[in-house]
């Protein structure tokens, strides 16, 4: 299967048609925002321009498509993995590779997403304007320790934010918990849609939208919501595309109708909240467990710390609330379903009987697939410590994360030794590294095709005659590989996510005889005359069409 290299590129996001103009329009306003900064001694090669200063942000606004391709063409003929360019008059590089990237990721780094993530928190749990001037004010970071200078900024946000997002969200305990609230869910639905032995169609990218996103809302947020609000998932849809749109698209009176979409799904949420807390007994909360009016721990701990010690506005905790679901459907559940359909139609006979083969051999005793009541499935460990399951997991992310990991210079820093000025943003596009030639290619293999083996590593046959195989992400060169960024905003909802795709992708190889009927269009009807590419986006893309199987439930 070979994909269009640059179907990725709208920068930060494959964004079409319409929301092209938009995306592009803002991030050119985005760039303006900034200050002017140049430093013509020792600086890293420049992308060509024919009109000095003007002409990245004129090629890059009118075809950023071509744009990116040049520059990643020129990096790759250039032997570099960083490039100097100028949007709206200000400077930019980009950067792949551990070299490049490293201070990126670095904690205490001079680099900081800060501006960054405020933006998404802006955009996307729509605090009050007296809780967003508490958050831009904290400019103190993440660690225990006050970036420097800092000291005196007592309101310290972002570092409560962060305690909460590592221990409750990215630790095994609560992530463990999580998938299992969801698996529960997941495996219960599909038990009383698809009755043993009565071969159903399914589109895999509609089922997963919908289903898939219902149960993970459920695990995370509790079941009040649902019955608050019946149509939480279709508003919670419209939400996420408005995003990118709110974020980098034109004020409110030129662009109504994604604020219209964030506003009504954020009511949702608010209303929900304040009348759930008016009878919530805390005491009698579990301390570690699910509960049906916020879910779980992670949700609850996150209420009660904007609640008491955070002291924030009921909108803004809120959005607080809801906010990951948006972080969870737009990435896990395009995440999911692209790997399921990858691992179907992928041309190398040896993936899907290797895929089947270890699903089956970490399927837990009790998980037999004729109960209705499933229950735990996997021996999880085993499960996501396979080769050929964590290959498709991780090629289906390096090829399907259109995500930009955007830092900027707090103060006069290098990177790879060169300058790099305070005020400049330093973006590492992960479509730029995870489709580089030099990194990924291999002959018979380039680096846009989908090859799982490529992640296999062989050290010799097993005494019953098989390939003895070993997962390895670093491809020929290290740093090419980061669907989830890095360092202290490095993406909390990892671990959780790799369960989600994983134990869904062994789920469905388990539990059904899997048949492909045809790729189809959007309508879900008409047959397709080809295989998905990336459509929308927010780090994850979507499948811009869509794969009908016939499945079996097995006794
Ligand atoms: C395949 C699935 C996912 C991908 C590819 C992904 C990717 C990312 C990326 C690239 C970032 C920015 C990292 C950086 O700046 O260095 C991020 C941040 C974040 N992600 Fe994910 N994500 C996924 C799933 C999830 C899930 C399931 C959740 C939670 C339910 C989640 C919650 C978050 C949060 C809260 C942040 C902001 C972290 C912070 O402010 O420190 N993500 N994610």
């Amino acid at each position: 299967m070979v994909f269009d290299a640059f179907e990725w590129v709208a920068f930060l996001g494959g964004w079409y048609n319409a929301r092209t103009a938009i995306l592009i329009g803002g991030l050119f306003l985005f760039s303006l925002r900034f200050m002017f900064h140049g430093n013509k001694y020792n600086q890293p090669p420049k992308l060509a321009e024919t009109i000095p200063f003007l002409s990245h942000t004129i090629e890059f606004a009118t075809n950023p498509e071509a744009f990116l391709k040049r520059a990643l063409k020129t990096m790759q003929s250039l032997n570099t993995d960083i490039l100097r360019i100028r949007l709206g008059g200000r400077q930019v590089y980009l950067v792949m590779g551990e070299t490049m990237t490293n201070p990126l990721f670095r904690p205490n780094s001079r680099m900081t997403a800060r501006r960054f993530i405020e933006i998404l928190t802006e955009v996307m749990f729509g605090p009050t304007k007296k809780d967003r001037a508490r958050l831009a004010a904290d400019i103190t970071g993440r660690a225990r320790e006050p970036v420097p200078g800092t000291e005196h900024i007592e309101d310290r946000l972002w570092v409560k934010w962060h305690h909460l997002l590592s221990e409750y969200l990215s630790r095994p305990k609560y992530t463990n918990d999580l998938a299992r609230w969801f698996f529960d869910r997941f495996t219960t639905r599909i038990a009383e849609l698809f009755p043993l032995e009565k071969p159903t169609e399914m589109l895999i990218w509609e089922f997963l939208h919908q289903h898939q996103t219902e149960c993970a809302a459920r695990a995370f947020l509790g079941d009040g919501i649902f019955e608050a609000a019946p149509d939480y998932i279709d508003a919670l849809a419209e939400a996420e595309l408005a995003i990118i749109p709110i974020a980098l698209g034109p004020p409110r009176w030129l662009n109504p109708k994604p604020h219209r979409a964030r506003d009504r799904w954020l009511d949702i949420n608010r209303r929900y909240i304040s009348n759930a807390l008016r009878g919530y007994n805390w005491a009698a909360a579990p301390t570690d467990g699910w509960d049906p009016v916020l879910g779980s721990p992670y949700i609850r701990e996150l209420v009660r710390w904007g609640l008491n010690a955070g002291d924030l506005d009921i909108q803004t905790i809120a959005g607080m609330y809801g906010q990951h679901m948006s972080n969870q459907n737009s990435n896990s559940v395009p995440a999911t379903a692209w790997t399921i359909m990858n691992a179907l139609t992928c041309p190398d006979s040896d993936l899907l009987p290797n895929l089947r083969r270890e699903a089956e051999a970490a399927l837990l005793p009790d998980s037999h697939p004729s109960k209705s009541d499933p229950g735990s499935l996997f021996d999880m460990p085993a499960l996501l410590g396979s080769p050929w399951l964590q290959a498709t997991y991780a090629e289906t992310l390096r090829l399907r994360v259109t995500f930009s990991i955007v830092r900027d210079a707090s103060r006069d820093t290098t990177i790879g030794g060169f300058p790099i000025k305070r005020g400049a943003m330093v973006q590492a596009p992960i479509p730029l590294a995870h489709f580089n030639e030099a990194a990924w290619g291999v002959p018979g293999h380039p680096a846009d095709e989908f090859w799982p083996r490529r992640h296999l590593q062989s050290s010799g046959m097993t005494a019953d005659g098989k390939e003895n195989l070993t997962f390895a992400i670093s491809g020929q060169r290290a740093g090419y590989w980061f669907p989830y960024g890095g360092g202290p905003t490095m993406c909390p909802g990892r671990n959780f996510a790799k369960q989600e795709i994983i134990g869904t992708l062994a789920f469905f190889l388990t539990w059904f005889d899997l048949e492909v009927v045809g790729w189809v269009l959007p309508d879900g009807k008409t047959p397709s005359d080809r295989e998905a590419r990336s459509g929308e986006t927010f780090a994850v893309c979507r499948p811009d069409r869509d794969l009908k199987v016939r499945l079996t439930r097995k006794r």
